[in-house]
């Protein structure tokens, strides 16, 4: 019989048992030291990660054998981790963390014991375990669902008017004030509103938009401010959060707000004055913390002063204002969006120089959008990957010529010869070019997406000095 007065002879025995039930028992365990590398692990530990040989884990990196680990975090702080769950490949497990002292109390590694035998009675635990783990996937996904796609690089254009919006834009994105975003349709305002966001201090919180224009009157009510429970039958019987409640800590992005009808406007600017709403059919009051990005085509000082516009909301929106130029106004900018929107689609198409004249003298009614949907079409409408002047009129359809060459061709009643009408819209360009960058060729050609050889000769040729 052992000697009972001998304490630390049992305590060193209980040390043991301890350590011999805890390993059978359990569906694994492993040693690390200070470096938090393997030291042993037991072979159905080893095999529960994909090792033949639990001898194969020795050496190696904890996290590199059992991703999520957290033994390293043990041996660091010299805490143990009682109770824990760990997702493995399979099932997750309940683990404990314990630190190793030598006899001068150093911490010199960690043990880990999976006590899988105990999910059995832990199954309530686990059950509710599971479910949350699932909610935070589905809110995960949501709120990606929710990020902005778009950042400032995808704003593609380097004419002046373009490098101002982005300028405008991008001093836009640390204020937290309203942003107004004016131009016709297809000119980049939705892209601007995600990029505004993405380079706000805001990004990581949900951007959530709302088309004013594409909501039914009735409905538009609930979608922006939600419904209380109760308020309606049928499926929104439960009460719905609505995008202000969405967008919150985040940014709402109202597209088409001048078509906003008059009574959401002054709920509108109770929203922007006073930072709180009632969803439909509520008494409660919530709080808003949203910040607000406004786009229009219309023109709204036009509105305002026919009365479909509400004064005083158009002055509490009208702080940062950004005036997104049409296509037709920067033309430059066309040889740069072609070759994005041809990498967007991944085929390695091209244009002729003639088929490029042609673009130019297009006015393009929609803009970025309309160019993207006709070099689509002219790709699908080409066997060849250099698209000529006549797939690129097949696409266009009908040709809205520019008023400065309608005005031209007006002028002598005839129309211009190609190639003089090519040239002078190369020679125009590459001037333009030239002048923006002061002369400076290497970065004229950059700026137009040509070599620079290329647009030497091109100079040349059209009797252009730089
Ligand atoms: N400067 C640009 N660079 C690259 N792509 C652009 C640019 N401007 C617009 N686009 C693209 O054109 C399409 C239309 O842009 P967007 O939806 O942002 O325009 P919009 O002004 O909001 O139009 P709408 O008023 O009709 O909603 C999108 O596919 C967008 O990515």
């Amino acid at each position: 019989m052992q000697d009972l007065g001998n304490y630390p002879h049992i305590r060193q025995s209980a040390i043991r048992s301890l350590f011999e039930i805890f390993e059978q028992s359990s569906e694994g365990t492993i040693i690390v030291d200070r470096d938090a590398h393997i030291v042993w692990m037991n072979e159905r530990y080893a095999q529960r990660f994909g090792l033949q040989r639990a001898s194969e884990a020795i050496g190696r990196p904890c996290e590199s054998v059992i991703p999520g680990s957290l033994l390293r975090d043990v041996v660091k702080s010299g805490r143990p981790i009682l109770l824990d769950m760990m997702d493995t490949p399979r099932e997750p497990l309940v683990v404990m963390r314990l630190p190793i002292h030598d006899d001068a109390g150093q911490v010199i590694g960690a043990i880990g014991f999976a006590l899988f035998d105990e999910l059995q009675s832990l199954s309530p635990l686990l059950a509710r375990y599971q479910s949350m783990q699932q909610e935070l996937a589905s809110t995960r996904s949501q709120l990606k669902s929710r990020q902005a796609k778009y950042s400032f690089a995808q704003f593609i254009g380097t004419s002046p008017r373009s490098l101002e919006v982005k300028r405008l834009a991008r001093r836009s994105a640390t204020s937290d004030s309203a942003v107004l975003l004016l131009g016709e349709t297809g000119t980049g305002k939705e892209l601007l509103a995600h990029a505004i966001h993405n380079a706000s201090p805001r990004a990581s919180k949900p951007f959530v938009s709302l088309n004013t224009a594409a909501i039914p009157e009735t409905l538009l009510e609930a979608e922006f401010f939600g419904t209380a429970p109760g308020a309606f039958t049928g499926a929104d019987r439960k009460g719905r959060a609505g995008k202000l409640q969405i967008a919150h800590g985040g940014t709402l992005f109202l597209d088409e707000i001048g078509d906003m009808p008059l009574p959401l406007q002054s709920k509108l600017l109770r929203v922007l004055q006073e930072k709180e709403f009632e969803p439909v059919g509520s008494n409660e009051v919530l709080r808003s913390d949203v910040r607000l990005i406004a786009a229009t085509s219309i023109d709204l000082e036009a509105a305002v002063r026919k009365g479909t516009f509400r004064a005083d909301l158009y002055y509490r929106l009208n702080v940062l204002t950004i005036a997104v130029p049409p296509l037709r106004e920067r033309l430059e900018d066309l040889p740069a969006l072609c070759e994005a929107i041809f990498d967007a689609l991944q085929g390695r198409h091209e244009l002729h120089p003639e088929a490029m004249a042609l673009l130019g003298r297009h006015a393009w009614p929609g803009n970025v959008r309309e160019l993207h949907n006709v070099l689509e079409r002219a790709c699908l409408l080409s066997d060849e990957t250099l698209l000529d002047r006549a797939t690129v009129a097949a696409a266009i359809g009908t040709l809205q010529a520019l008023p400065e060459a309608q005005r031209a061709a007006a002028d002598d009643g005839q129309i211009e010869d190609f190639h003089q009408a090519r040239a002078g819209f190369e020679r125009e360009l590459i001037r333009k070019a030239l002048a923006i960058t002061a002369g400076d060729v290497p970065q004229a050609a950059q700026r137009l997406g040509l070599g620079r050889s290329t647009l030497y000769r091109k100079m040349l040729e059209l009797g252009l000095q730089s």
